[in-house]
């Protein structure tokens, strides 16, 4: 699924009116039926369903449904919220059809009537506002979405719940909280963003037949299902070796925080690589040794229990690294990762206090020849932009694309929908994942796949589409069948993967 801005949905539906010849009237009934199909699959027909109009196309939508629902036997109120002079082209084309057919249209003459319409119901469609909305709502959509969001009744929402927007930018607004939503051809952005994915409740696609090329090649966002993982995820040859698995080097911990990169090298192990040493302060090697008998160690010399600047790191054997988990914040340390991360002509995986080191001097991942990872949080991405977590929150797909172009670098935005971008600005949304994973040692895990990935045959932004998809879905078997949200350990995400891969191989 491509993931569009209203912008791009508009240019799209031009292109289908303007050059494809698609009578725009078609493409509503189109949305219009699509939508009535799964409204009749949720709802039965001595159920009582109220249909909100706005004066836009979503309005014209919703005239569809009500038209389709009446043919089939149902009974809905459409309740038309805006006068009748706004409704016009082939919104006006579809009002006209529903009367034809049979059915009558009331007008909301008071804000404070909707009480009434939306006592006297069971089921609520939303046909109000779509993408077309601009600035803060006007009456009576204000009115009327606080009401049907204080009843509780069966809410389902044409393309966007009423009132979220369809772009990024905007924090503050009343909407909808759904129960479904019903996405007209492609997902908008706010699908996907954390502020406003929970106002669409189960949401899905309906396809109303927009042609491909018209926008095939346009969009850059994508978002990453179990189909692309099973058409570019490799299988292990059967003659291969450790060798052809990749070694992978892990730099970081330190006395107070050992169990991260024992993490990241069980993950890392457990998701498919050859070999795996662990650089580390010398005094943490032997509580990691026993979580880890697989791995190999690097001692490190410390100062204080963190890695201490003074030392050379023999770096030249390893096929890709992954540096920064638990190795805290100190200046010292800061110095030999820079260094280290400039010296190295492979792949490199930078995450949590890797992230900090570099965000004092991010010339260094920009002067890199090799592929850099990025993999921070929202928080994380802040101190990387030097900005609020609100704005990151604000604008994730931009400041993602953004900064990923200026530095030439892959980055791993993480979060409830994770967003991969890479150098030219393309961007890949996971739809894996739970919120047990909102748990201390989630992303040190993540790291450890994304290394396994990288260092296997697969193209850089399949590798790490691959490795968040395959920690989402190890979490999300774990929640069905043997944890909990709650009590999800990041330790247990590793033992999952077992479930992953056996469904890829
Ligand atoms: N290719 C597509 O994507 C198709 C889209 N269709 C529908 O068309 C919708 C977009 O239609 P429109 O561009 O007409 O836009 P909308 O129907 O989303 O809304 C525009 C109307 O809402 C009013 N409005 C805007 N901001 C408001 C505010 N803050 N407070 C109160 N009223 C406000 C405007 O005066 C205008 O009349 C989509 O969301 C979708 O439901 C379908 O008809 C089928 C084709
Ligand atoms: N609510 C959630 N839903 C889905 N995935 C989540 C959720 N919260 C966190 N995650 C995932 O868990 C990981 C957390 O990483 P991070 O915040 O770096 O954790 P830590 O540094 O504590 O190990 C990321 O991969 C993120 O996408
Ligand atoms: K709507």
């Amino acid at each position: 699924m491509h993931i569009v801005t209203a912008n791009e949905m508009y240019e799209i539906d031009r292109f289908a009116i303007e050059n494809a010849g698609v009578d725009g009237t078609i493409l509503m009934e189109n949305a219009g039926r699509a939508i009535a199909e799964k409204v009749v699959s949720l709802v039965k027909k001595s159920e009582e369903i109220l249909v909100l109009v706005g004066s836009g196309n979503n309005g014209g939508d919703g005239f569809v449904i009500a038209k389709t629902l009446l043919n089939q036997g149902y009974k809905p109120t459409v309740l038309q919220l805006a006068a009748n002079e706004k409704i016009k082209g082939a919104a006006l084309y579809h009002k006209q059809l529903f009367i034809n057919y049979g059915g009558t249209i009331q007008q909301l003459q008071a804000s404070d009537e909707i009480t009434v319409f939306l006592n006297n119901t069971d089921v609520v469609i939303d046909a109000m506002l779509g993408i077309g909305i601009t600035g803060t709502l006007r009456p009576p959509f204000d009115q009327v979405i606080k009401a049907v969001n204080e009843v509780d009744k069966l809410t389902i929402s044409v393309d966007i719940p009423s009132g979220v927007p369809a772009d990024e930018g905007v924090l503050d607004f009343i909407g909808i909280e759904a129960d479904y939503t019903f996405v007209i051809e492609e997902p908008k952005m706010s699908v996907f963003l954390e502020h406003c994915t929970a106002y669409y409740g189960n949401w899905s696609v309906v396809k109303i037949g927009l042609p491909h090329q018209a926008y095939a090649n346009q969009i850059k966002r994508n978002t990453w299902v179990e189909q692309k993982v099973r058409t570019t995820l490799p299988s292990r040859d059967a003659f291969s070796h450790k060798g052809s698995h990749g070694r992978g080097l892990i730099i970081g911990g330190s006395r107070q925080m050992p169990g991260s990169v024992a993490m990241t090298a069980l993950a890392s192990l457990r998701a498919g690589s050859g070999l795996i040493t662990i650089a580390t302060v010398k005094e943490a090697i032997s509580s990691i040794a026993q979580q880890c008998l697989e791995a190999t160690f690097l001692p490190l010399a410390s100062q204080e229990g963190v890695i201490s600047e003074r030392q050379q790191i023999d770096i030249s054997t390893y096929d890709a690294i992954a540096i920064g988990m638990g190795m805290g914040r100190k200046k010292d340390t800061g110095l030999l990762t820079r260094k280290i991360v400039a010296k190295a002509k492979v792949p490199v995986l930078i995450d949590a206090d890797g992230l900090y080191h570099i965000s004092e001097e991010l010339s260094v991942i920009t002067n890199r020849k090799s592929p850099t990872i990025l993999t921070p949080h929202f928080g994380e991405m802040a101190m990387l932009l030097d900005t609020t977590i609100q704005n990151v929150i604000a604008h994730p797909f931009s400041l993602a694309e953004s900064f990923s172009r200026k530095h030439g670098v892959y980055l791993v935005l993480k979060g409830p929908n994770t967003i991969v971008s890479d150098p030219e600005g393309n961007q890949w949304v996971n739809t894996t994942g739970n919120a047990g994973l909102a748990k201390g040692g989630s992303g040190d895990v993540l790291s450890g796949i994304l290394l396994a990935m990288i260092m296997q045959r697969q193209k850089m932004t399949e590798a790490l589409s691959n490795g968040c998809f395959i920690h989402g879905k190890a979490a999300d078997n774990l929640v069905v069948k043997k944890h909990s949200e709650q009590d999800l350990l990041a330790t247990d995400v590793i033992k999952g993967l077992a479930s992953v891969f056996r469904t890829f191989s």
